[in-house]
């Protein structure tokens, strides 16, 4: 493999260890519009934590009408059985939730939107009635001794209601959160957000309590923004971040969506300086070329296509 030089330590200020949490499975699936076989998808997360991703969001247990890709949650999460990864899937509501436990599923995230519009595409709900809608949920998966993560989109723009205020972002992440989830990613669901939008956030966010340590980001590359944006998020004391294999991704209930930050140019970067991930780009590569095969056209991300030669 062609290499840069990679940092013996990284610099001041970055940490030594980032947590990827990988959701190829799940983000970069649900928008494919050909269902891709659920013996594909299980060899695909089995794939994933063979390179050495410790965390793989496998599906959603959402209605399998607003989310067909996803319809065979059941069948999937049984096929895992004895996959060295924390495993997390997506419930919205009660009913997600009882189909997860039958199934033993350890880690949920529920997933809310800072704005109305997102809000009501994304789940039929306003954003209040969202959250009354997660509180049961994240109570009873607590009880339950489930880890819970809790997604929040559009935290920086969204395609009906344009740019998204800080202090808006920063109210429905306090919300969130207080319902007792473990964890808050902030999602940039329509990838429009910079590296100063990213650090005022951050910032706005720590002023208000919430610290980094409570958080992941969530980017989408729509403006090739993705890995400035990350590098901006652990610049401030983020080590958690969500990026999608060969850059698959994208949200059916928001228009203007793209591909997620790839997990391969993640890597590439976070190789470069230093720090470590416990991820194999090699074998994380070739899992992304031997799916860009079973979906029928090459993956967008700059690291597979280099690593592979693969065609633009
Ligand atoms: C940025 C991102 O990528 S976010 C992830 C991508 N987006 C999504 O996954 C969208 C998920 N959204 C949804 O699944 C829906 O909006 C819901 C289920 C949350 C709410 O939809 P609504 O139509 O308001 O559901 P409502 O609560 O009224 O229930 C309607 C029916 O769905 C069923 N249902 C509700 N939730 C679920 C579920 N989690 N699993 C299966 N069935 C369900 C109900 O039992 C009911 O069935 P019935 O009509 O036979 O009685
Ligand atoms: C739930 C998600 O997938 C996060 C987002 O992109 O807004």
């Amino acid at each position: 493999m062609i290499s840069g030089l990679p940092m013996a330590v990284p610099e001041a200020g970055l940490p030594t260890h980032v947590r990827i949490h990988e959701v190829g499975p799940r983000d970069g699936l649900q928008n494919e519009k050909t269902v891709v076989p659920v013996e594909v998808k299980a060899e695909f997360i089995r794939r994933l934590a063979a390179a050495g991703l410790s965390t793989v969001e496998t599906t959603s247990f959402v209605h399998p009408k607003w989310v067909p890709q996803l319809a065979d949650a059941e069948q999937l999460v049984p096929m895992l059985d004895g996959v060295e990864a924390r495993l997390p899937v997506l419930v919205p509501n009660r009913r997600g939730l009882e189909r997860a436990l039958a199934l033993g599923v350890r880690e949920i995230a529920v997933f809310g939107s800072v704005t109305e519009s997102f809000a009501k595409a994304n789940l039929n709900r306003t954003v209040d009635e969202s959250l009354e809608m997660f509180a049961p949920v994240v109570a009873e998966a607590k009880e339950a001794g489930l880890r819970v993560r809790g997604y929040l989109s559009m935290c920086f723009g969204d395609p009906w209601e344009g740019a998204v205020p800080i202090a808006r972002t920063v109210d429905v992440s306090r919300r969130l959160l207080g319902l007792g989830c473990d964890e808050l990613s902030l999602g940039d669901t329509i990838g429009v957000a910079t590296p100063g939008h990213v650090t005022a956030l951050l910032a706005a966010l720590g002023e208000a309590g919430v610290g980094a340590e409570r958080l992941a980001v969530h980017f989408h590359d729509t403006y090739g923004q993705a890995l400035a944006n990350t590098l901006a998020a652990l610049r401030h004391g983020v080590t958690t971040v969500d990026a999608s294999a060969g850059g698959l991704g994208g949200c059916p209930y928001a228009k203007s969506a793209t591909g997620n930050l790839a997990t391969e140019d993640l890597v590439w970067m976070l190789d470069g300086l230093g720090i470590t991930t416990g991820v194999d780009l090699g074998r994380l590569t070739a899992t992304s070329v031997w799916m860009a095969g079973h979906l029928g056209r090459p993956s967008p991300s700059r690291t597979v296509r280099a690593l592979s030669h693969q065609e633009p």
